[in-house]
């Protein structure tokens, strides 16, 4: 809590010269060359860039699910040695259990780490009422559509109180308009909370939507290449003059990466780390 780094408030995470290469059919694959971030304590941060540019490999790494081949991820200032409950876990494939209920999925972490049966359905229900889905706690996934799945994972990472919430395009799978819902929903909880998120998109919309600050990642391998704050008033527009004109240039930011830069230098480029 006591560092500052970025111009932002404590640093919560912290990634310092993380870089990963892969060994795959007999070549090296470098997915990540060094990155540097800090989340802050309580902040939303979006990592956006290209298929392929080794989002979810950071991620991976900050979750504890993968090693990095070279630097160190803090939590807290310890370092991230494997998964841990203070880091929950939503992806874009739902992971629920198919054969539990939405009860029975939300409920498994808490009793997984030691919570009673009355404790941890009462902390489960609280949950499943938090998304918005009080009346399906005997429902199982496949009676679910997509975006209630998601809701249920949601619901399932939060009933272990995370410190942080690392999610990896989980609304990537669902259609526009429950996709939206969705994105004020998380965006609600989040305000009540303020749990720290780490959330990867390749959607400029939802980073502008959702993120306090945007990293911007170049195509593979991967670097950190602008680090943008999203100064629009929360509930934002999308339409909104300064939204419009910060998605201009995220796009323009996004689509060098993958075309090459045209034009003048985008003036987002002071950010560059
Ligand atoms: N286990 C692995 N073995 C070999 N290569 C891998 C592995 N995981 C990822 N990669 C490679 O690392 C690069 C980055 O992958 P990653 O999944 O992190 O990208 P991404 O930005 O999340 O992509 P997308 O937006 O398409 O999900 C890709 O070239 C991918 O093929």
């Amino acid at each position: 809590m006591s560092e500052r780094s970025d111009g932002v408030a404590g640093a919560k995470i912290r990634a310092e010269g993380v870089a990963k290469t892969f060994w795959s059919h007999d070549r090296d694959v470098v997915a990540l060359q060094p990155v540097d971030l800090t989340v802050a304590d309580g902040e939303f941060v979006c990592i956006l860039g290209p298929s392929g540019c080794g989002k979810s490999t950071l991620l991976r790494i900050v979750a504890g699910l993968i090693g990095a081949s070279a630097g160190r991820v803090t939590m807290d200032g310890r370092p991230i040695r494997g998964p841990g409950p203070e880091r929950g876990l939503v992806f874009q494939e739902y992971a629920l259990f198919p054969w539990l209920t939405v009860l029975k999925n939300v409920m498994y972490g808490p009793t997984v780490r030691g919570l009673g049966r009355v404790e941890a359905e009462a902390r489960a229900r609280a949950q499943i009422a938090r998304v918005g889905l009080e009346g399906f706690e005997q429902q199982y996934p496949r009676q679910l559509s997509g975006g209630m799945k998601q809701r249920v994972g949601i619901a399932r990472v939060w009933a272990n109180q995370p410190d942080v919430m690392l999610m990896d395009e989980p609304f990537g799978a669902l259609d526009a308009i429950t996709r939206n819902i969705l994105q004020r929903d998380l965006l609600k909880l989040w305000l009540e909370e303020r749990h720290t998120v780490l959330f990867v998109t390749h959607s400029v919309d939802e980073a502008i939507f959702l993120a306090d600050r945007v990293v911007v990642m170049s195509a593979r391998p991967g670097r950190i290449t602008a680090i943008v704050p999203v100064a629009v008033p929360r509930p934002r527009d999308l339409l909104a003059p300064e939204a419009i004109a910060l998605k201009a240039e995220l796009t323009r930011l996004v689509e060098d990466q993958v075309m090459g830069p045209r034009g003048e230098p985008s003036r987002l480029r002071e950010y560059v780390n």
